[in-house]
């Protein structure tokens, strides 16, 4: 791909735009892979500080503003009926260049994709000037606005860390300044109202209580583990699923606490400081390497897998 544009570029800032279009389709193939598959293949923002990203700030800009126009630029491209096959297997790209053309910068002719789209920019804006008719909008930031799904506002949960305090008693100390229920699902899980502010709240701060989605605390819920077993978590930063089981085994057997990366180790530990747990050892390393067969872990009933819970 790069072949095509090499010696053609007229400015080094010609020649940086090519590449962050590039690197931006990427990142923004990841980002709809991800979408498509309700996986988190990754934030943008680590998707960009991958090291194969050079620009990351242009990138960056491109991939968010892109994904911002991303249900307008597709109605524009279905409209202008421009893409056969060979550039629809490009979309990514075909996306970015066309966020370009249509609303960012003004985009030379170097490389094959811009060449295409170029050829068609009157095509493109006609469909978008009708879009704008369609819709009865006048500016395209009306019709971003427009597009844009209303944010649903999302409960604030609260997991009591029994090890320190019951339910009731939280309950009532919450409920002096927030109006607070019991969640019917998960035992230990309070529900206060969205944008409940809790980060300096005594409570959070001494560890009576964990700020934990209901997703992130359904896990230990639904392994209910009983006090004496050994159980292994083997992914385990920041620690809150592993007090979690703590609090449900009410500190008797074990919880072995692997996890790979250092730093994430320290926030582990800070995490088991605070929940006053005494019976979770931590073990710095990859669990992937974890023998089965080792006299460490005969005793172990379950383990605890969970790289990612999606918010509820
Ligand atoms: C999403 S976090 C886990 C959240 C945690 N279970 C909780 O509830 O707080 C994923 C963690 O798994 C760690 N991890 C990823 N692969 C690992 C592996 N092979 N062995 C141990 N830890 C791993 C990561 O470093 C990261 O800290």
């Amino acid at each position: 791909m790069v072949a095509e544009a090499v010696g053609r570029w007229k400015s080094n800032g010609e020649r940086s735009a090519y590449f962050a279009r590039r690197e931006a389709a990427k990142v923004l193939g990841s980002v709809l892979e991800g979408d498509a598959r309700r996986q988190a293949v990754g934030s943008i923002k680590s998707l960009i500080y991958r090291p194969c990203i050079r620009n990351k700030k242009a990138t960056f800009a491109l991939v968010c503003q892109t994904l911002k126009h991303l249900p307008i630029i597709k109605d524009v491209l279905d409209a202008a009926t421009i893409l056969n096959a060979k550039w629809k297997r490009q979309q990514d790209l075909i996306y970015i260049i066309t966020y370009d053309i249509l609303f960012g910068q003004a985009v030379s002719l170097v490389g094959d994709a811009e060449k295409f789209l170029m050829h068609r920019k009157d095509a493109l804006q006609t469909a978008l000037a009708r879009l704008l008719v369609k819709k009865n909008v006048k500016t395209p930031q009306d019709l971003v606005d427009l597009y844009r799904i209303p944010e649903v506002s999302k409960p604030r949960y609260v997991r009591v860390n029994t090890l320190k305090m019951d339910v009731d008693s939280a309950l009532l100390e919450l409920g002096q300044q927030n109006m607070v229920e019991k969640d019917n699902m998960v035992p230990d899980l309070l529900i206060l109202p969205p944008s409940t502010d809790l980060h300096n709240h005594p409570l959070v701060t001494n560890g009576s209580v964990f700020m934990q989605g209901k997703a992130s605390s359904m896990v230990a819920a639904a392994l209910d583990p009983k006090p004496g077993w050994e159980v292994l978590d083997a992914c385990s930063a920041p620690g809150n699923k592993t007090v979690h089981l703590a609090a449900l085994m009410r500190g008797k057997g074990k919880i072995i606490a692997c996890e790979l990366n250092k730093e994430r180790v320290i926030r582990l530990k800070e995490t088991i400081k605070l929940s006053g747990a005494s019976n979770i050892e931590v073990l710095h390393g990859d669990f992937l390497n974890c023998n089965p067969n080792d006299s460490s872990f005969s005793k172990v009933k379950y383990n605890v897998l969970c790289l990612h819970s999606y918010g509820l």
